[in-house]
Order: C-alpha cells, then structure tokens, then sequence
C-alpha cells in the first residue's frame, strides 16, 4: 500500500523554531528534530540556528557520516512543498490609463499644441507689420 507524504511548505517548516518545537529543511525534506535536539552531537544551537530556511549546505558543510544520514531519516515528517510560486499576471498598463496620473492642466495643454505656434506667428505678423508701419 503507498505510504502518503505529508507535504509541508517552507513558512509551515518555520513557524516550528524553538527548542520544543524544531524542524529542519534538508534537500526537501522536513524533519521534527525537537526530540534529537539535546542528542545532537554538532549542538542543538546549530539546529536551532537551521530553523526556517533550507539547510541543506549547512548539514553538507558539516561533513555527517553514513551513520547520521540513517539515523536522520528516523526523525522526517514530511517533504517541502517545491511547487514554483505562481508567476504574477504581468499588469497590462495602457497608455490612456497611464495618463489618468497627470494634471489635468497638462493633459488639456497638450491637446492644444497648436496654440503656441500659432501665437508666435500672430505676434510676428502683428510686430512686422507695426515694423512696416513705421518706416
Ligand atoms: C536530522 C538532522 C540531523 C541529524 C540526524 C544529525 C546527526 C549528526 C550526527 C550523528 C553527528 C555526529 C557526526 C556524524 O556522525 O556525522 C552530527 C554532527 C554535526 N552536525 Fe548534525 N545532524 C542533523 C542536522 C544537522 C544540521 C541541520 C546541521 C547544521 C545546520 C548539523 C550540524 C552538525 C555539526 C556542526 C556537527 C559536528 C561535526 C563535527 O564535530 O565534526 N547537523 N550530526
């Protein structure tokens, strides 16, 4: 008959930090050591220390004999969850939308481009003509 794996997510494994209460992530398996603690012969600070994150280096770095990998399998509750985070909708901005932030005295004043050539113009007429006028 199989056996169901009990699956567990990394803020589950993390919310059980304490000396009571601990629970290590190795190569995606999680493991209750809160009893191993005190047995532990690297310390029960380190393990305390490899609470709520994967501890998969530290557990390598620390060089543990075949004997330990066994032993350590005594103690596993479940596996992580691996499942990759949804990938957020990527948020869709049209320009008319990413108008709606500006002034609306700016927005009216682009719809009115025309008037600042057509003023220069005016008044270079109006200032040749009064030119004109006065030789
Ligand atoms: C279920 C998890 C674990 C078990 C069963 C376990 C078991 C053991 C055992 C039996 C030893 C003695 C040396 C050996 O036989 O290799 C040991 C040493 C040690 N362990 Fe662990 N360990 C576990 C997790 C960890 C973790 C997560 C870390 C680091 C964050 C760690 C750090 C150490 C250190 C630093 C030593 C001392 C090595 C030395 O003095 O040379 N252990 N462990």
């Amino acid at each position: 008959m199989p056996t169901l794996t009990k699956i567990y997510t990394m803020e589950e494994a993390s919310e059980h930090n304490t000396k009571d209460d601990c629970w290590v992530v190795i190569d995606g398996k999680v493991y209750d050591v809160s009893s191993y603690l005190d047995e532990h012969p690297g310390g029960d600070d380190v393990l305390l220390r490899a609470t709520g994150k994967d501890a998969t280096d530290e557990f390598e770095d620390a060089g543990h004999s075949k004997t330990a990998r066994e032993l350590m399998e005594q103690y596993c509750i479940g596996e992580l969850d691996q499942t990759p985070p949804p990938i957020p909708e990527l948020e869709i901005v049209s320009k008319k939308q990413d108008l709606k932030g500006l002034p609306q005295k700016v927005l009216n004043f682009s719809k009115q481009y025309w008037v600042v050539p057509v003023t220069v113009v005016g008044l270079s007429v109006v200032v040749g003509f009064l030119y004109l006028r006065k030789k």
